[in-house]
């Protein structure tokens, strides 16, 4: 018999970096903010369900949260999950504690700010996990040059040359401290597919140690894992920066 595939949708986030602070409006948490009429949030979901593998997607909200439920109403294989935490790993930690799924279950972990994800990344991704039965994720070879940067010494900009960064304070500027070579380094996006209860211990593990995480993925390099690196979409970008909601909407 076939392993079951659940998805798992960390939406409790307050979308920080999306905030455009000159538009009071916008101050509602991005994964709710309107893509072609249509939440985001809800985009994430239905671009999940389009793999009739994935039996159920549970997403993951704030304790609080007075939205999820009726963004996604009428959405079969949909469950909402007020169990979030203050961080993106506890949040899945919590979603996938609270699913309670069996051992050899898979889980698919997606952000509800990848409304993008189009059903051929998300078909080679379950496709490939499954033939290899290792877990993996989607992601990018990087395409440009990448430098590491350091902080450079402020000084006064020319007149008429907005330098503001967020609430009107001057920006940090940056310069080059150093060019890095981009041969085998990828841009890691989501779904990340892993056998759940493996995913599990791996995020307790890192959670116990103190380490950061920032992906799934990671919490399975430092549990010993390699997982698989599938090549997904440049369409399949995370929304962080308030550019990126418009830049979306030309996707969908
Ligand atoms: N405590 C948190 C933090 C983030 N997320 C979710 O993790 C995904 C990716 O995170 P990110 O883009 O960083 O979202 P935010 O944390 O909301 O953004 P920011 O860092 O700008 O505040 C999002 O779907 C977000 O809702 C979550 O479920 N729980
Ligand atoms: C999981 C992720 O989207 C992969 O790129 C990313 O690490 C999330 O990071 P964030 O800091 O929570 O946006």
């Amino acid at each position: 018999m076939s392993k079951k595939i659940i998805a798992i949708v960390p939406a409790a986030g307050v979308g920080k970096r999306a905030l455009d602070v000159s538009n009071e409006g916008a101050a509602v948490p991005k994964q709710y903010r309107l893509l072609k009429g249509k939440p985001m949030l809800r985009w994430s979901v239905e671009a999940l369900l389009a793999d009739p593998r994935v039996e159920q997607v549970r997403v993951v909200v704030a304790v609080d949260d007075p939205r999820a439920q009726a963004v996604l109403d009428g959405l079969a294989r949909v469950v909402v999950r007020p169990v979030g935490g203050p961080t993106r790993a506890e949040t899945v930690s919590a979603g996938l504690a609270d699913a309670a799924l069996d051992n050899d279950a898979w889980v698919l972990v997606h952000d509800a700010a990848r409304p993008g994800l189009p059903l051929s990344s998300l078909n080679r991704l379950i496709d490939i996990c499954l033939y290899e039965q290792q877990g993996g994720l989607l992601a990018l070879p990087v395409a440009d040059t990448v430098k590491k940067a350091h902080k450079a010494a402020a000084f006064a900009p020319a007149e008429g040359c907005v330098l503001t960064g967020t609430a009107g304070k001057p920006a940090t500027r940056y310069a080059v401290a150093e060019t890095l070579s981009r041969e085998s380094l990828w841009l890691a996006q989501t779904p990340q597919m892993f056998p759940a209860e493996l995913l599990r211990k791996a995020l307790l593990q890192a959670h116990r140690a103190g380490v950061e995480i920032t992906d799934e993925a990671s919490a399975m390099e430092r549990y010993g894992v390699e997982p698989r690196l599938i090549p997904g979409d440049p369409r399949n970008f995370k929304v962080t920066w308030p550019s990126d909601f418009d830049l979306m909407e030309k996707w969908l």
